[in-house]
């Protein structure tokens, strides 16, 4: 094969001549069994330090896969990959992390975020000081021509989003920058500007640079060019010697001559030689020219700002910084975030210690001590969190308020009393083809008794009257009435008789002095309510009738009574049933959706992937997307019970404080659940539908609607085994029996949703340790 003669085990820690990257024989594949397919096919790939590395390849063939490996995103199925000498991903190898600067393929930026935000935000994660941001933002502005720096990003047009994603890559000049395709959609001119810049980082600063393009031709102008094919290292030297050993004029005549040579299987091994080089371009021209002139000094004013500094200790100042990742890293059995701090630390240490360092040196030390720091990197992604929120406050408003709507639309539509139920009145006892009318009687006569019956019926029933019972009937099959109240001829007088005779009445007295209701019984509440009112009209009518006639009220009547009761009052609403279920229920599932929704949008706006590459961990990601939450709920909670208590006055007899906490822990654990489909799901529609699908069986399982006493047995086990079944019932006992903490049925419900936290997160834990998390 057409390589350069570095070997596997270079030097890497003699103050930094070693391959900045050295992969070998790296094998990738995605998916599995029949649907498995290999991207990276025994990759090899040697990049020194202080080079451009220009990767070229066909569309597909395995540049984005092998770069994400590079940065610590995807791991190899076999083979190694060593970055600065060690695996990306541990700590001791800083990469995730500041030392690394990735543009990856996708913009990966936010577009509520204006262009200065965007690399304020990273400024905050690298914990880079403020004049620093200021002046890089300046400084990039005029490299890469950005737009002005209060333009939101998703103003921007394609090549200007494509310009400061490469930006936020060069921001806080990291030693190794990996840029996939980072030209792509740039004008001819600017594409030379940024090449310009690569090359002086390089040679001037040391830095490396690993870039992906499909305009072959512009990688001439890096000193190593590795041709891909299949997933596998064509050729991998510099751009004049492959070249001029082909003896061809362009670099993709060379590719596809490789390409034919071996259909990418087999590469040129035969040559190693150096040849000379050829340089037929004018680019070329530019180049060598530019890495020559770097050397010496400089020419373009527009990188002076900071490179003086840096030439004048060049290679000091370089050996010194490449040493300071490298040192002794304290191996302990604590976070990333722990280690990645003693490791910043030692660094440093030693650049102090040096006495040398001048103000970019220092800058960078502190940067790497700093920008290590988790409480850093967990206040920028609050803050990023939070003016997103602000960008788009009309939805913020909207989610904030919709618990409290939500509670208002309960309150205003159910539990009320059913209006205007019609119900069909077929009383034999008044003639009215003979004229009769109805005798309202109020004294002890046994005189019409239906029409005195009919005064007490409640009046939401609208009384229909009707000739004959078929009449009626029909109206009901029909739907034009709830039901049908029938009244025999002799209604009065059978009722006489058995209030006589007593015990002794006969059945066919007892049947002829029945008042017979036939109901549309298609609907249970409206059924049940008609039922009640029919007996409570002739309670109040009999109650009437015998104190008119001096007899003992409530003599004729069932002899079952119900007196105050123990907790609670008479005829409690259906709305006061329900609603400690109802506010938990809304806060929870406000919490579920919000989270699983928030994270998975994360992952899609695409800054994600850039975050996790600058050395933020997916904890803390998930850590500062649960702080907002937390606020979020919070307030939610607080209008929730507003709504509830102080506008439509349900009664609270017990610890306000109390219910408030319990359904703060409610929405905690809707938050958990939340975060545990956000970690599981790949996209935000999966992540919906998931929190979704969870709503009606909690809905109905959990005590809201409906009591789990009328549960099958086997089902109350799974209602008790739910996150809000318990905290239901504490509220409701909190609410309506004015019970404390020190009853069981009260601090069941806080320890078990202390419980459900606590799986919850170490569930979601165990997913993101056992996950990569990409756009
Ligand atoms: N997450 C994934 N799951 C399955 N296949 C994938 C995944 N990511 C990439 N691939 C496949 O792996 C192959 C290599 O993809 P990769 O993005 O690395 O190519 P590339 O060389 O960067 O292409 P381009 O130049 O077009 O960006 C492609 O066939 C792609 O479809």
């Amino acid at each position: 094969m057409l390589v350069s003669s570095h070997h596997l085990d270079g030097d890497w820690n003699n103050g930094g001549t070693g391959p900045a990257v050295l992969v070998r024989n790296a094998i990738k594949s995605y998916g599995t069994g029949g649907k498995r397919s290999s991207v990276l096919a025994g990759f090899d790939m040697n990049v020194q330090r202080g080079t451009i590395y220009g990767l070229l390849g066909s569309s597909g063939c395995g540049k984005t896969t092998l770069l994400s490996c590079l940065v610590g995103r995807r791991s190899l199925n076999s083979g190694e990959v060593l970055v600065f000498g060690n695996k990306p991903g541990t700590p001791e190898s800083g990469i995730p992390g500041p030392r690394v600067g990735y543009m990856p393929q996708e913009l990966a930026l936010y577009g509520d975020f204006t262009i200065k935000e965007t690399l304020q935000y990273f400024g905050r994660i690298y914990s880079l000081p403020k004049a620093f941001v200021k002046e890089q933002l300046a400084f990039l502005s005029k490299l890469l021509d950005l737009p002005p720096s209060d333009r939101y990003v998703k103003t921007l047009s394609g090549g200007q989003k494509r310009r400061v994603s490469f930006a936020v890559a060069l921001f806080h000049e990291p030693e190794l920058l990996i840029l996939d395709e980072p030209t792509v959609g740039v004008d001819p001119l600017l594409r030379r500007s940024i090449w310009d810049h690569l090359i002086r980082q390089s040679v001037d600063h040391g830095k490396t640079v690993i870039v992906t393009t499909h305009y072959i031709e512009e990688a001439r102008q890096a000193n190593t060019i590795g041709m891909m094919r299949s997933g596998r290292l064509l050729a991998e030297q510099s751009p004049e010697m492959l070249l001029s050993h082909y003896r061809l004029s362009s670099l993709e005549d060379v590719f596809l001559k490789l390409c034919m040579e071996g259909s990418g299987n087999h590469p040129a091994d035969q040559f190693n030689e150096p040849v000379s080089i050829i340089t037929p371009s004018d680019e070329i021209n530019h180049a060598v020219g530019l890495r020559q002139r770097s050397v010496e000094g400089h020419d373009n004013p527009s990188f002076d700002r900071n490179n003086r500094i840096d030439v004048s200790q060049g290679n000091i100042d370089q050996q010194r910084h490449d040493n300071c990742p490298q040192l002794p890293v304290i191996h302990t059995d604590h976070s990333d975030a722990a280690d990645g701090v003693n490791s910043a630390a030692n660094c440093n240490d030693w650049c102090q210690s040096t006495g040398n360092a001048n103000r970019v040196k220092q800058r960078k030390c502190r940067n790497q001590a700093a920008s290590m720091s988790s409480l850093h990197r967990l206040d920028a992604l609050i803050r990023k969190n939070y003016l997103i929120s602000l960008r788009n406050i009309g939805i913020f408003l909207f989610i904030y308020l919709l618990p409290a709507f939500q509670a208002t639309i309960f309150n205003v539509t159910l539990g009320h009393e059913p209006k205007d139920l019609k119900m069909a009145i077929v009383n034999d006892e008044v003639n009215s083809r003979q004229g009769q009318i109805c005798n309202y009687t109020t004294d002890c006569s046994y005189s019409m008794l239906s029409c005195r019956y009919l005064r007490y019926v409640n009046k939401n029933i609208i009384q229909v009257p009707f000739e004959n019972i078929s009449d009626a009937m029909e109206a009901g099959k029909n739907g034009r009435v709830w039901g049908v109240v029938h009244f025999g001829h002799n209604f009065t007088e059978e009722f006489e008789l058995r209030q006589t005779e007593g015990d002794s009445a006969t059945v066919e007295n007892i049947m002829r002095s029945r008042i017979s209701v036939n109901m549309d019984s298609s609907n249970q509440q409206i059924d049940v309510f008609i039922e009640k009112w029919l007996m409570e009209a002739f309670r109040d009518f009999l109650t009437n009738f015998m104190t008119s006639c001096q007899y003992e009220p409530e003599a004729g009547y069932i002899p079952i009574v119900f007196l105050d009761p123990v907790y609670g009052k008479k005829d409690t609403s259906f709305t006061e049933f329900m609603a400690p279920g109802l506010i938990i229920s809304i806060v929870y599932f406000m919490a579920v959706s919000l989270t699983a929704g928030v994270f998975v949008a994360e992952r899609k706006q695409g800054l994600l992937d850039r975050s996790l590459v600058a050395g933020v961990t997916m904890i803390e990601i998930l850590a500062g997307h649960l702080f907002n939450m937390f606020t979020i709920i919070m307030g939610q909670t607080a209008l929730v019970f507003v709504c509830m208590l102080v506008i439509f006055n349900i009664p609270c007899q017990g610890n306000l404080a109390l219910a408030v906490f319990i359904t703060c822990l409610q929405g905690f654990v809707g938050m958990c659940f939340g975060l545990l489909i956000t970690t599981a799901c790949d996209d935000e529609a999966t992540a919906l539908n998931l929190s979704q699908a969870s709503f009606i069986p909690l809905l109905v399982m959990g005590g809201i609607c409906w009591p789990i006493e009328g549960m099958p047995y086997y089902l109350r086990y799974i209602a008790y085994s739910m996150p809000v079944t318990y905290a239901i019932e504490s509220l409701r006992s909190i609410f309506s029996r004015g019970w404390g903490i020190e009853e069981v049925d009260v601090y069941a419900g806080i320890l078990i949703s202390i419980a459900w936290i606590f799986v919850l997160l170490i569930l979601s834990l165990i997913v993101v340790r056992t996950r990569k998390y990409s756009n």
